[in-house]
Parts: structure tokens; C-alpha cells; sequence
């Protein structure tokens, strides 16, 4: 998957979704943790969307269990629609997980790394570590935070345009309702993901617009840049 410019993807637990998604998402992030049988869905994928696969560990607020889990990841790389995948940070810092990124590479299938704060919006300087570690692992870098105040997704903005204007991929939101405009204004400072459910009920993340919806803000605002 190219994130040499934005890319809207449709998250989501099930991949019947996709003809629904189709008209506004660029690609699916199939949460394979959410799904039932998520291996068998993919190989019985027929969309046309290419999906980003994260399988997202518990302990980084996903519903999979470390047993297994980074080598359905590997399985998922290996299928033809499978054109990106997603590693937590904390993922990729084992020897496990850089297995799983290099055979992905391998493969031409690009590699995500993320982190996510679920409480706050980390300080300036730790927020600027974080997703300079991501961005050195990752094809894009990318940070999830929690904002409580305009001011948080300020900072996080500021950290998303110094990485962006120094040719670093990152991708950036602010969770929770304080931070939901930063899903329709980040792709303006450079970041090169963004993330929305089909269905509102389907929310992957506190805060996200429902697709059709971020679709069309990002374009409004894009067309008025
Ligand atoms: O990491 C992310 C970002 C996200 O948490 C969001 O805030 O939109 C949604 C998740 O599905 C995705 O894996």
C-alpha cells in the first residue's frame, strides 16, 4: 500500500463491509482481532479495496490474546489483498515482531507502526519519541492519542507537520471527543492515515466520524487548501 498521500481506510471487524465502504474509503483496516475467523474471511475476500490488517493486542486496547497472534498477522501478509499490515511499537521492539515486518517487506506489503495512548496526549517531547521510534520501524509511524483540550490536538498537530515537512511518514489522531476534529484536519498537516467505521455503531476508536462523513470533510477541507 502507498502512503505517499492520504489514505482513508475503513475499519472494521467484518469484511462484508467493504462494498458498502467502497465509494469512500481508499483501503479496509480489517481488525482481525474484532473478527470471528478472521484468516478464513481473508482468504474468502473478494472486495476491491486493499486492506491494511492489524490485529491489535490487549494490552494495546485490542481483543487478541498474545498466543498466536503475530503469526495470523504473518498468515494475513502473506495473502494477495493484504497490502499493509499493522505492529504495535511495543510489538516490533521483539524479535518476534521484526520477523513479522521483515517477511512483510519481503513481500512488498507495507508495515505500520503504531502506538496509541488510551489515557492523554503524551507531552511535546515525548509525544516527537514515540513517533520518531514508529516512523524508523514503519513505513508511516503512527500515534493514537487521547485529547482532553483543543490544545492537545494542537500539540499533536505540530508534532504531525515537523515530521511531515521533514519527509517522515507518520499518521496521527486524537481520540475522544475533544480530539474528533483531528481526524478531518490532520490529513492537512501531513498525516497519512485516517480511520472510520461504515456504520457509527462499528466505532473502532473513541470519537471517529463514520466514514462518509470524514470522507467528506477531508475533501472539503483539502479542496479549500
Ligand atoms: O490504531 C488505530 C487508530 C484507531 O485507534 C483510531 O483512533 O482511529 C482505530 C483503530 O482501528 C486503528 O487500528
Amino acid at each position: 500500500m502507498n502512503f505517499d498521500s492520504f489514505v482513508l481506510c475503513a475499519s472494521t471487524a467484518s469484511l462484508d463491509d467493504e462494498p458498502a465502504a467502497r465509494d469512500d474509503a481508499d483501503a479496509v483496516e480489517f481488525r482481525m482481532d474484532l473478527a470471528d475467523d478472521p484468516i478464513e474471511a481473508l482468504e474468502s475476500y473478494d472486495g476491491e479495496l486493499p486492506i491494511l490488517a492489524t490485529n491489535r493486542a490487549e494490552w494495546e486496547g485490542g481483543e487478541a490474546s498474545d498466543r498466536g497472534r503475530l503469526d495470523a498477522l504473518d498468515e494475513a501478509a502473506k495473502l494477495d489483498a493484504v497490502e499493509a499490515i499493522d505492529l504495535e511499537l511495543d510489538s516490533v521492539r521483539t524479535d518476534k515482531g521484526q520477523q513479522v515486518a521483515a517477511a512483510a517487506r519481503d513481500r512488498d506489503v507495507s508495515v505500520v507502526v503504531s502506538a496509541h495512548d488510551f489515557e492523554r496526549t503524551p507531552s511535546p517531547a515525548d509525544l516527537r519519541k514515540v513517533l520518531e521510534e514508529a516512523a524508523a520501524f514503519g513505513d508511516v509511524g503512527k500515534l493514537a492519542v487521547t485529547a482532553h483540550s483543543r490544545e492537545d490536538v494542537l500539540v499533536l498537530l505540530a508534532a504531525t507537520q515537523e515530521f511531515d515537512a521533514r519527509g517522515e511518514r507518520v499518521a496521527t489522531m486524537a481520540m475522544g471527543e475533544a480530539g474528533r476534529h483531528s481526524r478531518a484536519v490532520a490529513p492537512l498537516y501531513g498525516s497519512r492515515i485516517g480511520y472510520a467505521p461504515v456504520d457509527p455503531e462499528d466505532a473502532t476508536a473513541p470519537g471517529q466520524y463514520d466514514l462518509a462523513t470524514l470522507r467528506e470533510l477531508v475533501e472539503q477541507l483539502e479542496s479549500n487548501d
